[in-house]
């Protein structure tokens, strides 16, 4: 059987990424809009009901616009921008997150695809406020570093095409990033979580850490207690893995480019095992688990295959 495929947005970064992924499939035709007709309204509209999935790599606005266009109660969404990641009647596109988060998103016909910070945030925070490790009204705070491409097109000429782009750059800085409400929510917290981000002079990969202050906790758990919560929360999962405790012990940096190109997260626990203090990393490649990697995995369950096709 083949499924008709439409990719809005499709010549941006987080489009051609996925397309990039989807190429060679038999069991998928595209429809693609090219020149003048990739903004015109009525063959954007005429696509978006023409497919049995579309993939909106869209600015918001442009996601929203799309969406509203869908006249029939067949075609499957997923939205890869920040419009719909804490909307009702959608969900959210992080199969690993819950066990019972697969069959959710297998069941939709509306998945907002995670940003790619929350992926590496919710990864490692959502199993510790479930098991009650880190309570619910914990401040916590993440520090996160990304590659340029996080930023798209607009980023990527700015570091790849214009004069002087900075080696590293603080940004968010206002505390209104617009990943805030989905880290929050989707971890389980009542408290806006600080945020953090920073954006490095190399195309693509970034960690996202955040700092616990173990003896601070109720119960001052152990660095062996947060990473068996973590493996148990993993357990069986294709993409989203924890490093050893040994492994994490001989290290002595982290690459943000090490899972480039693939679709997989690597969740570290980095401190003292009698120590008092963790530092939970999560490594990923924003255009592969943080966007494009996760919107083939999401598109695979929906059309009822298995999630890994096509995916390392
Ligand atoms: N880059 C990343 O790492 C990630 C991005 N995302 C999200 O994915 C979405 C796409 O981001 P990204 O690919 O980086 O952005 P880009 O700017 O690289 O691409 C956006 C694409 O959308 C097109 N577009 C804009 N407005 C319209 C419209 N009204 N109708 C049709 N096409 C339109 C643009 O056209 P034109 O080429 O003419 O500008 C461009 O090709 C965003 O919501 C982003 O937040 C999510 C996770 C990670
Ligand atoms: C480096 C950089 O600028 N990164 C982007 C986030 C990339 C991402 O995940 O975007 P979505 O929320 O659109 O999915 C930012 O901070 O806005």
């Amino acid at each position: 059987m083949t499924h008709t495929i439409f990719i809005d947005g499709e010549a941006g970064t987080t489009g051609l990424e996925i397309r990039q992924r989807l190429e060679g499939r038999a069991d998928l035709a595209f429809i693609s809009l090219t020149g003048d007709k990739r903004k015109d309204l009525a063959a954007r509209a005429e696509a978006l009901n023409a497919a049995d999935a579309v993939i909106l790599c869209l600015p918001d606005e442009a996601a929203k616009e799309a969406v509203a266009m869908i006249e029939n109660t067949t075609t499957r969404v997923i939205d890869a921008s920040t419009a719909f990641r804490v909307a009702p009647g959608w969900t959210y596109g992080f199969p690993e997150m819950d066990a019972v988060q697969r069959g959710e998103i297998v069941g939709s016909r509306r998945v907002s695809n995670p940003g790619c910070y929350p992926t590496g945030f919710i990864g490692l925070m959502r199993p510790l406020v479930k098991a009650g490790i880190v309570p619910r009204d914990w401040p916590v705070t993440v520090n996160a570093v990304s590659g340029y491409s996080g930023g798209g097109k607009s980023m990527i000429a700015e570091f790849e095409d214009g004069e002087g782009a900075p080696p590293f750059r603080a940004y968010g800085l206002s505390l209104k990033h617009k990943h805030v409400p989905e880290m929050t929510k989707h971890s389980c917290l009542k408290h806006d979580v600080l945020f953090a981000p920073a954006v490095g002079d190399y195309r693509q990969g970034m960690l996202v850490e955040v700092p616990l202050q173990l003896s601070a906790l109720p119960e001052t758990p152990s660095i062996d207690r947060l990473h068996g919560c973590l493996v148990e929360a993993y357990d069986g999962c294709r993409f989203v893995e924890v490093a050893g405790l040994d492994e994490t012990e001989a290290m002595t940096g982290l690459d943000p480019e090490g899972l480039n190109g693939t679709n997989r997260m690597r969740l570290h626990v980095f401190g003292h095992r009698d120590g008092s203090q963790a530092r939970l990393v999560a490594l990923l490649d924003n255009l592969g688990k943080g966007a494009s990697g996760a919107a083939v995995q999401n598109l695979n369950l929906m059309l009822g295959l298995d999630e890994a096709t096509g995916l390392s």
